[in-house]
């Protein structure tokens, strides 16, 4: 599938890997909604993208996706400048083990939200055309980190929701591949909340073990994950994939054994 003509929204896509997947969904041809809570690095964000692509190609709509009416402004927003909606991208997630209750509310509920916004605007049980979703998860659903319990949490849930959607898309005939994306260490700014008490909590007294694990698994940059959600993006026969991201193996699928009845 191309994504030229195609409309895309980005959730935290101001910076880091979101950043990177804008600029990979511009490059293709698409038109792409970067929603995202900071408005200078958004405006900073849009002001370069308008200079590389054109500057009716993007739209940066600043918006707390914690804030379910602001979510909900935010896809119909999109709708409205762009004339249709074709891409949801999960991205947005913070790292706090301190505020704990807020990184459920970002990297979880938000993406179920942002979800189920995102089938209202493209699946067939709607009358829509169809589409395509990934949602974010992480290699921590994979190595749980003991540094960070509850990011850990969440993109496990991130996971499973995703599956149990895509499966659910099939037996609705919703018309939208569901998938998730699960990268290991990618250098953007999340990296740096280890280092800060504000975030990590009581397991900033890990915070070495989780630098010796970044040195052990390496460091990957966030064109690679755009590579990778290109191709979930594009590729019609996914659905319910889990794509893994690490610097061993590179863009990978996680197999599951099947269900023994
Ligand atoms: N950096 C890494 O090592 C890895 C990151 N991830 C995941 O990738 C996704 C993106 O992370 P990064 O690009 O690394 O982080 P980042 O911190 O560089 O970028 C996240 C973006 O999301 C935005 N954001 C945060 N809270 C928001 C909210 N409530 N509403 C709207 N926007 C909000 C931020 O303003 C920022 O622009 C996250 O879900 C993260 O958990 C997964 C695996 C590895
Ligand atoms: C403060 C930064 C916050 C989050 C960063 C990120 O979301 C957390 C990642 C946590 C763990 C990363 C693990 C990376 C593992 C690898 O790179 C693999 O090569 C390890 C080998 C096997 C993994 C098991 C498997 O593939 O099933």
């Amino acid at each position: 599938m191309s994504v030229m003509g195609r409309v895309a929204l980005v959730t935290g896509g101001a910076q880091g890997i979101g950043r990177a997947v804008v600029e990979a969904l511009l490059r293709s041809g698409a038109k792409v909604s970067v929603v995202d809570i900071n408005q200078s690095c958004g405006d900073v964000c849009k002001s370069e993208l308008d200079a590389e692509f054109g500057g009716d190609n993007c739209a940066f709509i600043q918006c707390d996706v914690t804030d379910g009416h602001a979510l909900r402004d935010a896809f119909q927003k999109t709708v409205e400048l762009f004339g249709r909606l074709d891409i949801v991208i999960n991205n947005a997630g913070i790292n706090n083990e301190k505020n704990w209750e807020k990184t459920i509310d970002v990297n979880l509920t938000s993406l179920i939200k942002g979800t189920y916004l995102g089938l209202e605007h493209m699946s067939r049980e709607h009358g829509k055309r169809g589409g395509t979703i990934v949602n974010v998860s992480s290699m921590a659903a994979f190595l749980h980190s003991p540094h960070q319990p509850v990011y850990t949490a969440t993109k496990h849930g991130v996971i499973g929701f995703t599956r149990a959607m895509a499966d659910a898309s099939i037996l609705g005939n919703y018309g939208v591949r569901i998938n998730a994306l699960c990268p290991a260490f990618v250098d953007t700014p999340l990296l740096q909340s280890v280092e800060d008490e504000d975030n990590m909590g009581k397991f900033i007294k890990f915070k070495e073990d989780f630098k010796r694990s970044m040195d052990k698994f390496g460091v990957l940059q966030p064109s690679l994950i755009a590579e990778g959600m290109m191709t979930l993006i594009t590729d019609p026969s996914l659905n319910g994939a889990v794509m893994k991201i690490t610097c061993s193996k590179g863009i990978h699928f996680h197999t599951y054994e099947p269900m023994s009845t």
